[in-house]
């Protein structure tokens, strides 16, 4: 929201005090009024839980002429385009490395969008960091291997950290190197255009460490388990998109 704040007036609702303190803490209007946020703003980001669409669907009146901007996981542009029928929207599915700017970011447009309202769309994800146009089809790998990515990571991180901990490794020195390691390994790839796997047998010695751990890794079906990881959060994308069709379906 800091970001956005430099090139627009920007309003942030919540429901709780503790929202409101927050989106008034980065120096955005903050109101507890939908409604009227919805009525003043020409373009407006729908950024609540999934579950909680049901809420915002009487804001529909509100949101005449306006671009519509969601960023919930699975929901598709067409369910958003009938509960919100004179609104023109867009898909988006950023990551939270958008605290620092580093975000990638998908968008797709809604059958109603028109190409200056994509472009909107960028200018404001291009705040956060990267900005890839897809079809909407690959919205729910995206929101799994973008959207979910950080945490996955970060889990492959901690185990990594963990591993160096119980060979031995002082956690401090073991994490401010797999940091750096991170960092490294994925310039490499940028840099010499490598595929992971030239990369990998590069860096494997016949009968040396390298294989002793891959070795490990595969025993352990690490590498099948970060396959259905992407997949099953993908699937739950999909699964959430679903489920919020039929609850919305059956309360009009
Ligand atoms: N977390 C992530 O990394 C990513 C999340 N997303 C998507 O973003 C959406 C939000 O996720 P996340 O930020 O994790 O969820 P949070 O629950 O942290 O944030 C949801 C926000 O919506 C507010 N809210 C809920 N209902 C209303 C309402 N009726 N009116 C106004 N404000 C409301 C909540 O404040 P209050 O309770 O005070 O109302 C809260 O600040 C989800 O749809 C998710 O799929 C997409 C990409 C990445
Ligand atoms: O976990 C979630 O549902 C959201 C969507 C992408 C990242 N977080």
């Amino acid at each position: 929201m800091r970001a956005l704040k430099d090139e627009w007036n920007v309003i942030g609702t919540g429901r709780s005090d503790e929202t409101i303190e927050r989106v008034r803490r980065v120096g955005a209007i903050a109101t507890k009024d939908n409604s009227m946020a919805c009525r003043i703003a020409d373009v407006v980001i729908l950024s609540v839980k999934p579950s909680h669409l049901r809420d915002l669907l009487p804001l529909s009146r509100h949101l005449e002429g306006k671009l519509v901007i969601s960023v919930l996981a699975g929901v598709r542009t067409s369910m958003l385009e009938s509960e919100f029928p004179k609104a023109r929207i867009v898909r988006a599915m950023p990551n939270i490395n958008a605290i620092i700017g580093a975000s990638v970011t998908a968008i797709s447009a809604g059958r109603s969008a028109r190409e200056s309202d994509i472009e909107v769309a960028e200018r404001i994800f291009r705040k956060l960091g990267d900005v890839f146009r897809v079809p909407e089809e690959y919205m729910d790998p995206i929101t799994a291997l973008i959207g979910s990515g950080p945490a996955l990571i970060s889990e492959i991180i901690d185990a990594m950290l963990l591993g160096a901990v119980a060979a031995g490794m002082p956690r401090e020195l073991a994490y401010e190197m797999l940091l750096k390691l991170m960092e490294g390994t994925v310039r490499a790839l940028e840099e010499t255009s490598m595929h992971p796997a030239q990369l990998r047998d590069l860096v494997t010695t016949p009968g040396g460490t390298t294989i002793a751990g891959i070795s490990v890794m595969e025993e352990m079906r690490v590498k099948s388990g970060i396959i259905y990881a992407i997949k099953g959060a993908s699937d739950r994308a999909k699964e959430l998109g679903m489920h919020m069709e039929s609850l919305v379906l059956a309360q009009t």
